[in-house]
């Protein structure tokens, strides 16, 4: 998919510039189909009267582009899902496909491989290297992949997380929430076909939360990306476009959230989900919460170029 948009970060708040207009040639893959799918997912752990049953028989969809929030109580089964779903660890019982391939069959090596190539991981701890740059950072996966960065997309990636004028910077030298941008962009720049993300705004103060939440929305609604984040926070959830709710392993809801004029809604559950969801509203919220990006092919997106030479590095 070629997508060519205007662009406008409504809560931007970062240092520099504020994003414009990231045109991304090339993009892989179609926004509605399917790139993450459990089906039956079971984790228990430990046995007889130790045994707990932390995932049960969960299955659900997620569609590319959109920005999936896993929220539940304590204990509710969120990180390990989360961890089931990115192959961190192994279901009881179940599958777990992602872009249409069997994680939960693969050989170690083969899942290694697909976590490299086909994930993106984003913790609380931003987890960059001290020695680096912000670009070594974020360009490190591919170095250690010995695949060459495509200039495009990395050129829209640090556009859209703002960070456009600190990639020169070492990790001290930034704030928290400019580090973790960073750790965002390292996700991203592999082109995954999922990034899954793990209280990400954790260690961030609330201006900082909100300015990072804001280009994980961004990237899902201008690049296509699918991100995946487990989060206690409703704040952080509202900026989703769906809400996954767990209480004690199993999905209780699964809402599309949608957003107008500052106002959310719920509606339908999304396909493939074994969860109750609110009546009477709309399912394709789900692919586009509505939020401040303009039409694609608009001026403001004609007009964007590459800045960085990212290939060249
Ligand atoms: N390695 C493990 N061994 C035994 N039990 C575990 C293990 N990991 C998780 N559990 C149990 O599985 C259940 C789900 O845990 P999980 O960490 O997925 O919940 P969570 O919703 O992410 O909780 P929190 O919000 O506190 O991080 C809990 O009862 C937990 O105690």
């Amino acid at each position: 998919m070629s997508v060519a948009t205007g662009f406008q970060a409504g809560s931007y708040g970062g240092v520099g510039p504020q994003p414009q207009a990231p045109a991304v040639p090339g993009h892989a893959g179609r926004r509605g189909e399917t790139v993450v799918e459990a089906r039956g997912l079971t984790r228990v752990y430990g046995s007889g009267e130790a045994q707990v049953i932390a995932l049960d028989e969960v299955s659900l969809a997620v569609q590319r582009g959109q920005f999936v929030a896993i929220m539940g109580a304590s204990g509710s089964g969120k990180s390990t899902l989360l961890h089931c779903l990115a192959g961190l660890d192994a279901p009881t019982q179940g599958q777990v496909l992602i872009a249409g391939r069997d994680i939960t069959a693969m050989r170690d090596q083969e899942l290694t491989t697909l976590r490299r190539d086909q994930l993106g991981f984003v913790f609380q701890s931003f987890n960059l290297l001290p020695t680096l740059s912000a670009e070594e950072n974020i360009l490190l996966p591919l170095r250690l992949a010995h695949r060459k960065p495509d200039t495009d997309w990395y050129n829209a990636v640090v556009t859209v997380l703002g960070i456009e004028n600190r990639l020169e910077h070492r990790p001290s030298e930034l704030s928290g929430g400019q580090q973790q941008r960073v750790a965002v962009a390292r996700a991203l720049i592999g082109r995954p076909a999922v990034v899954f993300a793990d209280e990400p705004t954790g260690a961030l103060d609330t201006a900082s939360s909100a300015a990072l939440l804001d280009v994980l929305a961004q990237t899902c609604q201008t690049l296509g990306q699918t991100v995946v984040m487990v989060t206690h926070d409703p704040e952080a959830a509202a900026t989703t476009s769906r809400i996954i709710r767990l209480a004690d392993g199993r999905i209780t809801q699964d809402q599309a959230v949608e957003r107008r004029s500052g106002a959310h809604a719920a509606s339908a559950p999304a396909p493939g989900t074994n969860a109750p969801a609110a009546p009477g509203t709309q399912a394709q919220a789900a692919q586009d919460p509505g939020r401040q990006v303009r039409a694609a092919a608009s001026p403001g997106g004609a007009s964007w170029r590459p800045r960085h030479a990212a290939g060249s590095l």
